[in-house]
């Protein structure tokens, strides 16, 4: 079966025991045999209005210098803060795109100076904000958003373990307390623009009418993602038949994507969401986006999962996603080499803002970006 759209799931049904049987099968089949959604009704559509209408601000500010201020790299080593257009990487080509990334975290992990052997315990940290002054609310409208995020994602995941007949707090356990997001900015660029960031490579998509805004990608910080869209449109997933889906944006909805955390919990089974983001060179105009990642547990080995979730699995359809998986990019934890999904994580991050990882990562930074291992 091929699915050429994305279903929506109405969260108010779960609200009501007439409703509620009917959504949990729908939330299956929408999960676990087309592999993500459109969430409406959610309950969180006057904090979405805020960010968004936050977002350009952000943005349009007198100088560069004010962004950099609070830049990725000089936030500390916990990827927050500022990254200008140009300065990240997604499958081996630059990304174009502007953004700010948050943490819910206020503090470091404790053990983060104690434990040279586990790095990952570095990503958790506090994020910077623009001073009101510069931006009215910034710092607000963001943590706002963070925290109305958490609770709905947590509703999320006991309709989750609902849909596979099991208690609903299953997965709470395999929360983190450092859950992220970010304002995103894809600017129109001139074709000359995305030449010049992309001379080395050929990595135009859609046989060269369109460019990378952001490349295939699975999410590697969480367990599922919650992407707010404007109006403009170039999110798109690929699908169990290898082909790309265009989300066009649903106002007040938001697209759920599976991430690496809930693929891991699954044994690989359910498998995270593959997608992109494209930008139309003769679309002039700018694309803002808002995606929240709700964490999951950086500790969380492959021991963890096999011993405490054999029983998620068997409660999974069988994936009928082979021409998906034949094209598909790598999922980074399933591979042997990381001892827990914060190593995984931390190498997704290290590849991806390679200037960060040569301030505060200097050694993985050469084994990860300069050769070693892929
Ligand atoms: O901008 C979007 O719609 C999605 C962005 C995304 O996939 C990401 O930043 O991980
Ligand atoms: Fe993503």
């Amino acid at each position: 079966m091929s699915f050429t759209s994305v279903p929506i799931i109405d969260f108010s049904l779960a609200k009501d025991p007439a409703t509620k049987p009917q959504f949990l099968e729908d939330l299956k089949h929408a999960l676990f045999t087309v592999g993500f959604l459109y969430l409406t009704n959610h309950g969180l559509e006057t904090e979405a209005k805020s960010i968004l209408d936050l977002a350009p601000s952000t943005f349009d500010l007198p100088s560069q210098e004010t962004k950099n201020s609070i830049s990725m790299v000089k936030s500390g080593p916990y990827f927050v803060g500022y990254s200008a257009l140009g300065a990240e990487f997604t499958n081996k080509a630059l990304d174009f795109r502007e953004q700010y990334d948050f943490g819910s975290s206020e503090t470091v992990d404790p053990l983060a100076e104690s434990r040279p052997d586990q790095q990952w315990r570095r990503l958790r940290g506090p994020s910077p904000y623009l001073p009101d002054d510069i931006v009215p609310g910034f710092e607000s409208t963001v943590k706002t958003y963070l925290n109305g995020m958490n609770n709905l994602a947590e509703e999320f995941l006991k309709v989750v373990a609902e849909c596979l007949n099991l208690p609903a707090d299953t997965l709470l356990k395999y929360q983190d307390d450092m859950n992220r997001m970010k304002i995103v900015k894809y600017p129109p660029p001139s074709t000359a623009e995305v030449k010049s960031l992309n001379k080395n490579d050929d990595k135009t998509l859609h046989n060269g009418t369109a460019f990378q805004g952001v490349g295939p990608h699975k999410d590697s910080s969480n367990l599922f993602t919650f992407v707010l869209q404007d109006h403009v449109g170039g999110l798109e997933v690929l699908n169990s038949e290898g082909k790309w889906i265009p989300v066009t944006p649903i106002e007040n909805s938001f697209v759920v994507n599976i991430a690496q955390g809930f693929e891991a919990l699954t044994g690989g089974r359910c498998s995270a969401t593959t997608h992109q983001v494209v930008v139309d060179p003769s679309n002039k105009e700018t694309r803002y986006s808002i995606p929240y990642f709700h964490g999951v547990r950086l500790d969380l080995t492959r021991e963890d999962i096999e011993q405490q979730l054999s029983d998620i699995a068997g409660r999974i359809p069988e994936p009928q996603d082979q021409k998906k998986r034949a094209v598909d990019v790598p999922s980074e934890f399933i591979q042997p080499q990381y001892k827990c999904f914060g190593e995984a994580h931390l190498r997704n991050r290290i590849v991806s803002h390679k200037d960060v990882a040569e301030r505060w990562y200097s050694e993985l930074h050469q084994k990860y970006n300069n050769g070693q291992l892929e």
